[in-house]
């Protein structure tokens, strides 16, 4: 049902320039393919600064063959023959704009589309304001794909603070890991960032990955960086906040005596939790 593989979350650092951040995804996904990563992840907004304000101007139209940002996933998947979770785009589809994660196969063919479900809306005092849904329209479903490794679930960045959207993907035990592709602020991210990765992974039994965007401390909105793996027992590895990468082994076995040895999925009581 599961076979090991090597794990590369690609922190990189993402600029105004599109052209800059194509080519940085290049080199940072040529760089984890050369260290023997067979699923390699890049983080969300990769091609564009994460903002309203930047969203519509760097938006493509993933249908279009002619794509920047697809054209060079699709030929980095085939070129080092690995799956490629292309972090997050922000997505044109008619007159809306999305927050969307495009999934390769080695093959170069698309596998799966994850348009990120929770739109990010927030006004802390004195903190951080960010209301992704000024110019992102939702997603409505769970995204789960296929690989010969594992199925793999997959959220994008605020999805992760949301329980039942990471039970929904991993109740289908097939599931071996949820990946999210991240760019939580210094704020948020200090505060609860590892924490969520923690309790998402311990409460599912699962692995859980978070592949955050490098600190750019001249963006207007600062990533936390860390990006991080955990394990179903909920120890984790993770980088600073510099541009780099994590590889991490995902050895199953771990994953399949502890589901065998603790049983919370099995003890789930639907017939008394509400909706
Ligand atoms: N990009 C985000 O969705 C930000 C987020 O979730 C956060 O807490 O920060």
């Amino acid at each position: 049902m599961y076979k090991d593989f090597k794990l590369g979350l690609c922190q990189m650092l993402v600029t105004m320039s599109k052209e800059e951040n194509l080519a940085k995804a290049i080199e940072i996904v040529g760089k984890a393919a050369s260290s023997g990563c067979n699923i390699i992840v890049l983080p969300e907004c990769f091609n564009s600064p994460y903002g309203t304000n930047y969203f519509a101007e760097y938006a493509e139209d993933i249908s279009d063959s002619e794509s920047p940002t697809l054209k060079t996933l699709k030929s980095l998947s085939i070129q080092y023959s690995i799956y490629l979770i292309g972090g997050s785009i922000p997505e044109k589809n008619e007159n809306k704009i999305f927050n969307t994660s495009v999934i390769f196969n080695p093959n170069g063919e698309i596998i799966g589309i994850h348009r990120k479900v929770h739109l990010y809306d927030m006004d802390i005092p004195g903190g951080i304001r960010c209301f992704e849904s000024d110019v992102i329209s939702p997603g409505n479903q769970a995204t789960i794909v296929n690989t010969e490794y594992c199925k793999i679930g997959i959220g994008i960045c605020y999805d992760i603070n949301f329980p039942e959207y990471s039970w929904t993907l991993s109740k289908d035990d097939t599931v071996g890991i949820l990946i999210f592709p991240g760019c939580f602020n210094i704020d948020s991210g200090s505060k609860y960032w590892e924490l969520l990765m923690k309790v998402r992974a311990f409460d599912n039994s699962i692995f859980v990955a978070g592949c955050s965007q490098a600190r750019n401390n001249d963006a207007s909105y600062v990533s936390w960086g860390h990006s991080i793996v955990v394990d179903p027992l909920g120890q984790h590895e993770n980088i600073d906040e510099k541009e780099g990468i994590l590889i991490k082994d995902i050895r199953f076995d771990e994953l399949v005596r502890w589901r065998n040895n603790i049983l919370f999925r099995k003890h789930k009581r639907f017939d008394v939790y509400r909706q």
